[in-house]
């Protein structure tokens, strides 16, 4: 980052920062140039810059995505490993780039003969093993676009996705390892296949350890779909345009069916080698970690990382494997740079008083990356104390209509307790107001006001767009709203309080559900809580869910501190009208927990794609709930 600020004649990041929104194209360009991107850039890097759904990034340009991914150094002594793989404490694996490349050659070999073209969609009901990478770059090695839904959902959460895009392939796992269990998928294949007539070839990759023979005129096992293509030993990379589509990820929401999100190759390539290279320091021979399954958009931003030259640390499973140890042990034998997770796992390693840094080696790691929901500052406090001293704290956020980040870390800033550190390059972010006024030192929403190259291309099945200004231009027009409750610290750097659409509004003051986590989850007793208004008496109350450690239960004692924490440490408005003990709480696949379908439930009204969550029983518990009668 320094070095980089420096080419561009900036002394510090403030100026830098104006200067990439000031001049687009200048700074584009140098992304470009810093991430050695293979292709042609073209004349123009920008074209119809005055409003954001009217921009065009390099309209001229011609590069293949995958051919980005796959460069490398085999000299020898380069980094050998292209991947590295542990499914728990079942398999291990590792491919050099090498073999990664070979790998993906014969894949997109073999996805020929299924007569795939560009544009076709390949989909990957898969776990985070290397054949989804293999198969994600041999689709876009031909221009296919590559969709991924991870194996815990069920045939009909596969269906709401896949059944949208009509995908040409299918890659389906014979099951995965959770928590020490083997769980078989294979019984949900044929209703998930018999769903998408748009399939012309089905591949079963095995992925819990075991042959597979299973073999129909429509399905082949990965080794008879590759046995015919053993020669193949390099891919073939067809360039393409700058938006052409390379990725559809899905909108987690619990309101309609999920919404397809196309993204395009050029956009993301440059936007994630501008978050890795700069804002994450990642350089050739790092170890990059994301804990995260296909299904969430850390997955791709994860694979980006091999355009840095950097080694992908994948692991399938649970994460508190060996009481924890699991992650650690891991990042200590494969001397991780990089480790990625979420807030709520680091808040899950601080409440059962795990503390890595006393019983591993973590010398290597220089940086410790956290989203999914805004870390908590005490978990800054654990972070440094338990974990590494040294560690960059680099809290992100964006998501999968961005396929990236609007605001994260940055090596050369100070790490300031509880705030995400900067707005990205490129990024003009800004707190707006009600009226649409841009603020600092309060509450209000994320926006951003110009183009930046990875915005999505479109929905899918969205042809005159109307969706998808829908989604993000019409709070303010023509600015992209992000549907972030936030605010802009006296550094520059940022706090998001939680999702605009679930904003509490007792008495007409708004407050978010994070400014009530946070004093929440600081008692030891309290594993996790969810905070909804229940429309009540004309006006809203607030009502909190706490569920707590095992054994405990709410007595009076332990409600009147939580409303003590909160009163002392926010306002009396944000202290609940009701506290009640449940037992879970739902959460989406990747891990975040579902105000507005609580929300729902609570008011009896119906809650849909409860596909998408991981635990959907749990919404039960929320319903008809006798303490909510007065
Ligand atoms: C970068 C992110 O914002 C990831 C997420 O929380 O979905």
């Amino acid at each position: 980052m320094a070095a980089f600020m420096q080419g561009m004649g900036c002394t510090d990041y403030a100026a830098l920062h104006a200067v990439s929104i000031r001049e687009q194209e200048r700074f584009w360009r140098a992304v470009w140039d810093l991430g050695g991107v293979i292709g042609e850039p073209g004349e123009l890097a920008l074209q119809g810059a005055d409003t954001m759904l009217g921009a065009r990034w390099f309209p001229e340009a011609r590069l293949n995505f995958a051919e980005n991914l796959l460069r490398g150094n085999d000299s020898p002594g380069a980094n050998p490993d292209a991947l590295v793989f542990r499914s728990e404490d079942k398999i291990a694996r590792r491919l050099s780039r090498v073999e990664l490349r070979q790998q993906v050659a014969r894949m997109a070999a073999a996805f020929r003969t299924c007569g795939l073209q560009p544009g076709d969609r390949v989909a990957a009901y898969l776990p985070n093993v290397p054949e989804t990478i293999i198969a994600m770059l041999a689709a876009a090695s031909l221009g296919a676009v590559f969709s991924s839904a991870s194996p815990d959902f069920g045939v009909q959460g596969v269906l709401d996705r896949f059944g949208q895009i009509e995908p040409v392939v299918l890659l389906a796992c014979d099951g995965y390892w959770y928590n020490g269990k083997r769980i078989d998928v294979q019984p949900r294949l044929a209703d998930i296949l018999a769903g998408l007539p748009s399939v012309r070839c089905m591949v079963l990759v095995p992925c819990l350890g075991d042959a597979l023979t299973v073999s129909t005129e429509s399905t082949l096992t990965l080794d008879e779909f590759l046995a015919p293509h053993h020669r193949a030993q390099e891919p073939d990379f067809l360039r393409l345009p700058f938006d052409h589509p390379l990725y559809i990820m899905y909108s987690s929401g619990t309101t309609g069916v999920p919404k397809c999100i196309v993204h395009g190759a050029g956009g993301t390539l440059l936007q994630h080698l501008k978050e890795h290279r700069l804002h994450s320091d990642l350089h050739e021979g790092d170890r990059l970690f994301y804990y995260t399954t296909c299904g969430w958009m850390m997955w791709n931003w994860l694979a980006t990382g091999l355009a840095s030259g950097a080694t992908l640390m994948l692991y399938d499973g649970s994460p508190f494997l060996h009481h924890g140890r699991v992650l650690w042990e891991y990042a200590e034998a494969e001397r991780f740079t990089h480790f990625g997770t979420s807030a709520k796992y680091i808040d899950a390693l601080a409440k059962i008083h795990l503390k890595p840094r006393e019983h591993f080696g973590l010398s290597a790691m220089r940086v410790l990356m956290s989203t999914g929901s805004p870390l908590l500052p005490e978990s800054f406090d654990f972070i440094h104390r338990d974990i590494s001293p040294t560690v960059q704290i680099a809290s992100i956020s964006g998501g999968t209509d961005i396929v990236s980040c609007f605001v994260l870390g940055n090596p050369a800033l100070p790490v300031w307790r509880g705030e995400i550190q900067c707005a990205g390059l490129g990024m003009a972010v800004e707190v707006w107001d009600e009226e649409g006024q841009a603020i600092s030192g309060q509450k209000g929403e994320l926006v951003c006001t110009r183009p930046f190259p990875s915005m999505p291309v479109g929905f899918w099945n969205d042809a005159d767009g109307s969706r998808y200004r829908a989604a993000y231009f019409e709070r303010f027009p023509g600015v992209w709203c992000h549907g972030d409750y936030c605010e802009r610290t006296l550094h520059d750097g940022f706090v998001i309080h939680g999702r605009s659409d679930a904003t509490l509004n007792p008495g007409g003051v708004r407050i978010g559900t994070a400014e009530i986590y946070r004093q929440v989850e600081k008692l030891d007793e309290v594993q996790e809580s969810i905070v909804v208004g229940q429309d009540w008496q004309g006006d809203v109350r607030v009502v909190l869910f706490v569920r707590l450690r095992e054994g405990l239960s709410l007595d009076a004692t332990l409600e009147a501190r939580i409303r003590q924490t909160i009163r002392d440490n926010t306002t009396p408005r944000h202290v609940p009208a009701k506290i009640l003990q449940v037992a879970d709480i739902p959460r989406t696949r990747s891990g975040k927990i579902v105000e507005l379908a609580v929300r729902r439930v609570l008011h009896g009204e119906p809650v849909k794609n409860v596909e998408a969550l991981a635990n959907p029983e749990a919404l039960a518990l929320f319903r008809e709930r006798v303490e909510l009668r007065d």
